[in-house]
């Protein structure tokens, strides 16, 4: 395989549902989708996740395009590679960036589950026809507004409810919820909104029979996490402290966490997510596929890792119709009854609609 060139598109979409967490208010998504082609004319999809502000990781949008065209696609453009593996070699020397590095290498695991004519999930290892999927609420107006909100998501069958959690505006949530939908599997995910010292605040979330709460304290800590895991019942789970194999093999040693919430992105692409599930599966520590607000593309490269033997806990890849009015795959993500079903055409196996594409681009970038 060779690639010989890229197309970066800047895409500006319309969420359809503003999108709060202990960070922020998004109501539009601004992101990079990257086309790359083979010297024998297939051609694959990336999605870059990171967002236009660093306030989820220190990458963004701008830093992503610059580290795409002055230094990753260099290295990859017109090169023989055999594997998708060898991508993440090829980058090693570039340090961090993993947003950047995943949305190059999402394209090339795409056009190489093309050219060896399977779905990407069966050229990961996945075996999964069809995966369970929950949904993650941002922080409401008031409390009845996300009891109503996740009144409408059980009903629709989502098997996971994800709320967002901030000092403020954590244990009378979490016990109205708790006393509204008694047996729904729920979460709560702090991004990083409170220290060790909550520890006794946090403690009383044990009551309300939690799955889980996610990355509760700093972003790059695993530290106070191991020693926060030792005073709760409630599983701790990593999100943006794990970026690597590496990490997650020190958290794991360290009991800072219970489970992990695998993001292609923040991880440096799928060869790093099938190590850290593998790793995880080795060592009885579940794993589910977080969301960033993806479109289509990056939805169905999360549909296909989700496949894979040790996600055992439904993640947040939603439905298309939950974020776009118009998303930029054909046909779109759809859950039914919580389930989504896993597509068997080769590569990402959704068709990109071009159409849309164009409509939401406001920048593009040829590369060869
Ligand atoms: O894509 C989705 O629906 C999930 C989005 C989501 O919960 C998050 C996206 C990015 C940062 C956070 O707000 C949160 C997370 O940390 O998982
Ligand atoms: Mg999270």
């Amino acid at each position: 395989m060779k690639i010989v060139n890229i197309t970066i598109r800047q895409l500006k979409m319309k969420l359809k549902d503003p999108f709060t967490t202990s960070f922020g208010t998004f109501t539009d998504r601004d992101f990079l989708v990257l086309e790359a082609q083979d010297q024998d004319g297939t051609i694959g999809w990336g999605e870059s996740v990171a967002f236009h502000s660093p306030w989820y990781n220190e990458e963004t949008l701008q830093t992503n395009w610059h580290m795409l065209e002055d230094f990753l696609i260099p290295l990859l453009l017109n090169k023989e590679i055999h594997h998708p593996d060898e991508v993440s070699e090829l980058f090693a020397p570039i340090r961090k960036n993993n947003m950047a590095k995943s949305t190059v290498e999402g394209a090339v695991w795409d056009i190489y589950a093309q050219q060896t004519n399977q779905p990407l999930a069966s050229a990961l290892g996945g075996t999964r026809e069809k995966i369970e999927v929950g949904i993650s609420i941002g922080i409401q107006q008031s409390i009845e507004e996300l009891v109503e909100l996740v009144d409408g998501y059980v009903k629709e069958g989502y098997k996971r409810i994800k709320v967002k959690i901030k000092p403020g505006w954590d244990l009378e949530v979490m016990r109205i919820l708790r006393n509204t939908f008694p047996d729904v599997a729920m979460m709560a995910d702090a991004n990083s909104a409170y220290r060790l010292e909550d520890a006794e605040l946090l403690k009383q979330l044990d009551a309300f029979n939690l799955t889980m709460i996610e990355q509760p304290l700093a972003s790059d800590d695993i530290i106070d996490h191991a020693q926060l895991q030792k005073m709760l019942e409630t599983p701790i789970c990593l999100d943006e402290s794990i970026h690597s194999l590496e990490d997650a093999r020190k958290a794991v040693e360290l009991g800072s966490t219970k489970i992990i919430n695998i993001k292609i992105g923040r991880v440096g692409g799928l060869t790093e997510a099938k190590k850290i599930h593998d790793y995880c599966a080795a060592n009885g520590i579940p794993v589910w596929c977080g969301g960033m607000l993806e479109s289509g593309i990056g939805r169905a490269h999360n549909v296909a890792l989700t496949t894979l033997s040790n996600f055992t806990l439904p993640g947040d890849t939603a439905s298309s119709n939950r974020y776009w009015d118009k998303d930029i795959i054909k046909p779109e993500v759809v859950s039914k009854n919580g389930y989504i079903n896993v597509p068997q055409a080769a590569g990402i196996g959704y068709e990109i609609d071009r159409e849309a594409v164009e409509s939401f681009t406001v920048v593009k970038k040829h590369y060869k």
